[in-house]
């Protein structure tokens, strides 16, 4: 079974975008792929979590929803504020029994978190304590803007504080014209200590399908 857990360097990086990349990739090689995202907060049009509809129609396996998203906030906030205010409490053992719950019926698990890696999801828990709950090697999303290499390495010390691997990183070109760009790739490129899976050009709208994404050594 390959499971991996997408963060980034902030909330609105494109997270949404890789995971469901990587599950087409995943796709091409396995029968059964399924994205996950465990905590949503806030809802489109139909009611639902934009990112889980995005993940599900990159997905090969449907799944009730109380395991490929267990936790729908209404509010487009931090998970911990968006749950006190619908009065859930957040509890990453009960995710994690999702996770498995998913894992035994697929071949391939992508797991997209909230906002970045050190997001509240209650007062005593945020999504570094589901990650490492999981156990899963992480994916680095960084959203090429000013201030994203510190972001980018502050992540990277993160995630690997919690003993897990850093198994890639993907550059996501979110601003039209970025200046430097390139040179700041270049600096991620020897300073985060992880291949690059994919560097993702600007585009309107942004495609999943058509996003080329190399999928990390040990799962090839
Ligand atoms: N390469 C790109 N080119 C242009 N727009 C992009 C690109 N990548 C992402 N976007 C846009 O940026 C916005 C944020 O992307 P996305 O929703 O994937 O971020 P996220 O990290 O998943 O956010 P969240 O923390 O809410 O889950 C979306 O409107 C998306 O369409
Ligand atoms: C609502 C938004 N799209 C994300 N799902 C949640 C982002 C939370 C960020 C919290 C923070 O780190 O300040
Ligand atoms: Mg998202």
């Amino acid at each position: 079974m390959i499971g991996c857990f997408v963060t980034g360097t902030d909330t609105g990086v494109g997270k949404t975008l890789v995971a469901a990349g990587l599950l087409h990739a995943l796709a091409r090689r396995h029968r059964r792929v399924v994205g996950m995202k465990p905590v949503a907060a806030g809802l489109d049009g139909n009611g639902d979590s934009e990112d889980a509809s995005a993940l599900r129609a990159a997905s090969t396996l449907a799944v009730p929803a109380a395991l490929d998203n267990p936790v729908l906030l209404a509010d487009p906030l931090s998970p911990h504020i968006a749950a006190q205010r619908a009065g859930v409490r957040i509890d990453v053992s009960a995710l994690v029994r999702s996770y498995q719950a998913l894992a035994a019926q697929a071949d391939a698990v992508v797991v997209e978190g909230a906002g970045g890696f050190h997001v509240p999801l209650s007062d005593s828990a945020t999504g570094a304590d589901l990650a490492q709950a999981l156990a899963l090697p992480v994916v680095l999303v960084v959203g090429l803007r000013l201030g994203c290499l510190s972001h980018a390495l502050l992540t990277a010390e993160a995630i690997r504080s919690r003993g897990l691997a850093l198994a890639g990183w993907v550059a996501n070109r979110v601003h039209p014209a970025m200046d430097a760009v390139d040179e700041n790739i270049a600096y991620l490129r020897t300073h985060l200590g992880a291949p690059l899976l994919a560097d993702i050009a600007h585009q309107r709208p942004p495609d999943a399908r058509s996003t080329v994404l190399a999928l990390p050594a040990q799962w090839q």
